[in-house]
């Protein structure tokens, strides 16, 4: 049984079909990838998986039981945990009392019972951001931001991690300790599903990775499969001849619109 199944999801809005019987799963212990081109669907199936959109039809299951009737807020006590591509964190708290807060809302006891400060020290210590904890939240990098949502799924000690795009503002240096976290989560037994535009990131860091297109999931399997899959390097370069194309995913993401591709789809949308 897997700690998260996607099971023949359609999602339509109005004459859209943004997801199109997608069918996938994310394991515990491992890193999941949920790639794909702009538009593929991948927002959407987080939005269903989270509760934040009813599927047209198709099940979710999470820890062994269907979630498809249950809200956003049970879902989270069950062990989801979500970051969004848009920041969600309180700009006005310093870093320190955005994760103390999590904790809080995780317990359910708001000012009542305090979490310990070094469970909140480890915690920004762990994802790398303890030299910001008295900054506030409106007032640090991007990247940084991002590690702080982490910080603040982390607080309720998910069973499933889902992570929208969450390496976007991070330099290369932080993308590398980025990785290494999420294999060190992963290998504390949770699930990580990832929707993540930096390949060489999703490369090198996922177990398994699903590939969307127009709402399909076109591939699924380990990255040296998924590389080599002509449907996947189609659907990011919209190459027609099947013969003789073999790129890598690092040329997929260095691929950029002044390549002499015939493209659908460009290297910019990655
Ligand atoms: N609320 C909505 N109403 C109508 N169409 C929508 C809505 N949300 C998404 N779509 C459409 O559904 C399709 C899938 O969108 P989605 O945001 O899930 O793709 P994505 O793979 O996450 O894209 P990106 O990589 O750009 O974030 C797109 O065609 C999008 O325009």
């Amino acid at each position: 049984m897997s700690l998260l199944e996607v099971d023949d999801v359609v999602v339509q809005f109005g004459g859209v079909t943004a997801v199109n019987h997608a069918s996938f799963v994310a394991e515990s212990g491992k890193v999941t990838g949920l790639i794909g081109p702009n538009g593929a669907g991948k927002t959407t199936c987080f939005n269903v998986i989270s509760g934040l959109q009813k599927p047209t039809r198709g099940k979710v299951r999470f820890d062994g039981r269907s979630v498809n009737a249950t809200p956003v807020h049970r879902r989270a006590k069950r062990g989801m945990a979500r970051t969004f591509q848009r920041l969600e964190a309180f700009g006005s708290l310093t870093v320190r009392d955005n994760v103390r807060v999590a904790f809080d809302i995780h317990r359910g006891v708001t000012g009542m019972i305090r979490p310990a400060a070094a469970n909140v020290d480890a915690l920004l210590e762990r994802v790398g951001i303890a030299a910001y904890a008295k900054e506030r939240a409106d007032s640090i990098p991007t990247g940084t931001a991002r590690l702080l949502e982490l910080a603040r799924c982390l607080a309720s000690d998910p069973k499933l991690l889902l992570l929208d795009e969450p390496s976007s503002g991070l330099d290369e240096t932080e993308t590398d300790a980025f990785g290494e976290l999420l294999r060190d989560l992963a290998a504390e037994g949770r699930g990580v599903l990832m929707v993540e535009h930096d390949m060489d990131l999703v490369m090198a860091v996922c177990d398994v990775i699903h590939v969307l297109d127009f709402g399909e999931v076109i591939a699924s399997g380990p990255p040296a499969a998924v590389r080599a899959d002509h449907r996947v390097q189609q659907a990011y370069l919209g190459y027609s001849d099947e013969a003789d194309v073999e790129l890598t995913m690092t040329d997929l993401a260095a691929v950029d619109e002044t390549a002499e591709i015939p493209a659908v789809r460009t290297g910019a949308e990655l």
